[in-house]
């Protein structure tokens, strides 16, 4: 038997298919960190407020008004002779947790949980910590051994702020424009003639 129950084509129950919080954060975040230019780690961040509400989305990316095609998306290698620590993306990007509560606007985050698809570094820590948030949901935490990354859990267990690997209830979200289109009847546009 199917999810919904229908009844002569009418739909009689709620849909039972509907996203999980914490997928649905996490989504949010994974949604924000498409629109990071980063070419190697596209980070996304959402935090929430105790009544699931989203209180501020961000993703890493350079200052505003740094333009993404004259600053440096490479990683400058150290032990190379033409190391130029000027031509390394870490410079000058402002990482996606630190954006978040930036993009907060002033709103207390006291109590919030902070939706990440990547562990927060030491720096994001300490801004995590400073702003009050009391939880993180993670996804990959590929830099664990790193000590940028051993430092931020030593700061977020020493003040209690608590970190989970969020463990999704749904293997995949799939969305399609073409779906939503296709069911209006009034819709003129054709995803064919878009020019990506
Ligand atoms: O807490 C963090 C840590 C890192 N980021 C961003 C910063 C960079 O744009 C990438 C990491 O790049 P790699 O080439 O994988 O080192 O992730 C962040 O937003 N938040
Ligand atoms: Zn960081």
């Amino acid at each position: 038997m199917s999810e919904e129950a229908t009844v002569q084509g009418m739909e009689t129950h709620k849909r039972m298919s509907y996203l999980h919080w914490d997928d649905y954060f996490m989504a949010t975040s994974l949604l924000s960190a498409q629109r990071s230019k980063d070419p190697v780690t596209q980070v996304g961040a959402c935090i929430v407020d105790s009544q699931n509400r989203i209180v501020a989305i961000g993703y890493n990316g350079f200052p505003r008004n740094c333009s993404d095609d004259e600053f440096p998306w490479t990683k400058a290698k150290k032990d190379t002779k033409d190391f130029d620590p000027l031509k390394d993306k870490k410079m000058y990007v402002v990482h996606a947790e630190a954006n978040a509560i930036l993009n907060s606007n002033g709103a207390t985050l006291t109590g919030t949980r902070l939706y990440t698809t990547l562990f927060p570094c030491n720096e994001c820590a300490k801004l995590i910590i400073q702003s009050g948030i009391s939880d993180i949901l993670y996804l990959s935490d590929k830099y664990a051994e790193k000590p940028t990354y051993r430092a931020s859990r030593r700061m977020l267990d020493a003040v209690g702020v608590g970190h989970r690997r969020h463990v999704p209830k749904q293997k995949q979200i799939i969305i399609n424009f073409d779906d939503i289109l296709e069911e209006d009847p009034n819709s003129s546009l054709n995803l064919n003639d878009l020019h990506l």
